[in-house]
């Protein structure tokens, strides 16, 4: 364990506008695509979170020159087919996303590489990507088959395939397309639920043509990516902390500006709004390649509602500070068809019931999500994050709710995708 950090947050209320740093999703993406693409890609706004830095770093690894000054990011690639084979083992820390995207860019390469992440990484499953990939002809070896990591890549010459995802998964989707970029012919990826379309977007970005239609990608291999400029808005899945805490704690009120809207992502848009939460929506341009707005979140009375289905992949990460929004709503909200939290970086429905329970909310796991009374009043503890960001982030946002302070074991994991979060917190609990 790292760092434990003790909140006492007692009669604290939350002020003031913050602007929540850019999305993790598109960070990756944007140094991955400017990787690929021969030339100058600039970026604006990206993420300076840990997994987004263990992208970088693989990408330094095979000869890209990536420069950093702020949040604007150069990238200076020889493009893709001018890769250098690494001396080193690509490390993708925390990073499913690296990982898994990776894999996909990394098969249609004409290099060999060895992968690896940390311990949470090496449980996470990869045969989900290992399999689609090894039907396009990928020559990938790794623990259990490829399974886990790490995993042994010898790029080669690929070949595209028509695949119908068995999970919704916007990582399973994007290894695929990814590896479709220098595959013989055509890429079709068959969503029966629709994952987050980053990778869609950003590929018309960097002037591919791609066609979706009802749940159907269809991608023309060997386009060539065009070196660009990429505008990283900021994460609602960072945001969504902020959102649900304006919403429960007394008497707030909070505005985020330049947060990422895009509709594969908005689920907790929809829930708040089915909560009855005060939320105004101000879209910025709704015709960007990535549309962004400003929400004003107030605090609010709150009746409980059941997610299930089709809205899961568009509000997947934000179902830990969701569970935690519903103890304080009135009612049972019931959450189901998410087992894929299962995978995260640790068994998110375990984490949350146990870690909420410990406070005295009324929750239940179930097989694929969970169930929770309200509205309750809870109370402190000592709280674990199981080295998951999101768990983290979750309890310090309880700690403003709880009668008595709450202790979380190892904060430091908060840094994989939202490195400034206390000192959003602070500047918002000053205005107070
Ligand atoms: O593609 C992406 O950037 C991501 C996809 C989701 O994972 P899955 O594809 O496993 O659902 C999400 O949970 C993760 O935080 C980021
Ligand atoms: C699941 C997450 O990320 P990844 O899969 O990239 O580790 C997350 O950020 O909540």
């Amino acid at each position: 364990m790292s760092s434990t950090t003790n909140l006492d947050y007692k009669n604290a209320s939350l002020k003031g506008t913050i602007t929540v740093p850019g999305d993790k999703s598109i960070s990756h993406r944007s140094v991955m695509f400017g990787s690929i693409a021969q030339g100058k890609t600039t970026v604006s706004g990206f993420l300076l979170g840990e997994d987004c830095l263990s992208t970088i770093d693989c990408f330094r690894k095979l000869g890209v020159d990536i420069h950093v000054e702020g949040t604007n990011v150069t990238i200076l690639s020889p493009g893709m087919d001018n890769w250098e084979e690494p001396k080193e083992v690509l490390y993708t820390g925390n990073s499913g996303t690296t990982t898994r995207l990776m894999l996909g860019i990394l098969s249609g390469s004409n290099i060999h590489t060895v992968m690896t992440g940390d311990a949470s990484i090496g449980k996470r499953p990869m045969r989900r990507v290992t399999d689609p990939l090894r039907l396009m002809g990928a020559k990938i070896a790794g623990r259990e088959n490829g399974q886990f990591t790490p995993l042994a890549i010898k790029g080669t010459k690929v070949k595209a395939i028509d695949y119908t995802m068995p999970v919704a998964s916007a990582q399973v989707k994007s290894a695929i397309l990814l590896a479709g970029l220098r595959a013989e012919g055509t890429t079709i990826v068959r969503e029966k639920e629709v994952s987050r379309d980053h990778t869609e977007r950003m590929l018309q970005q960097f002037g591919a043509k791609v066609e979706v239609k009802s749940g159907v990608v269809s991608f023309e291999g060997g386009q060539l990516l065009q070196a660009t400029h990429v505008n990283v808005p900021g994460d609602i899945s960072s945001a969504a902390f902020f959102l649900v805490a304006g919403a429960i704690v007394p008497e707030s009120s909070i505005v985020m500006k330049n947060v990422g809207v895009n509709p594969t992502r908005a689920g907790i848009i929809e829930v708040l709004e089915k909560m009855g939460a005060d939320l105004l929506i101000e879209v910025d341009d709704a015709n960007a390649a990535e549309p962004t707005a400003s929400l004003t979140i107030q605090t609010s009375k709150l009746k409980a509602t059941t997610i299930e289905g089709d809205i899961i992949p568009r509000l997947i990460d934000e179902i830990p500070i969701i569970a935690l929004l519903a103890t304080q709503a009135e009612g049972t909200t019931i959450i189901r068809d998410a087992e894929e939290l299962k995978v995260k970086e640790t068994d998110r429905i375990t984490a949350v019931v146990t870690e909420l329970q410990k406070l005295g909310a009324n929750i239940e796991a179930t097989e694929d999500g969970m169930i929770i009374h309200g509205s309750t009043k809870l109370h402190g503890g000592n709280l674990q994050s199981y080295g998951d960001h999101r768990i983290g982030m979750m309890s310090a946002i309880a700690a403003l709710i709880s009668s008595s302070p709450i202790e979380i074991d190892d904060t430091d994991c908060i840094a994989v995708s939202y490195p400034t979060f206390f000192d959003d917190l602070k500047k918002l609990m000053k205005n107070s």
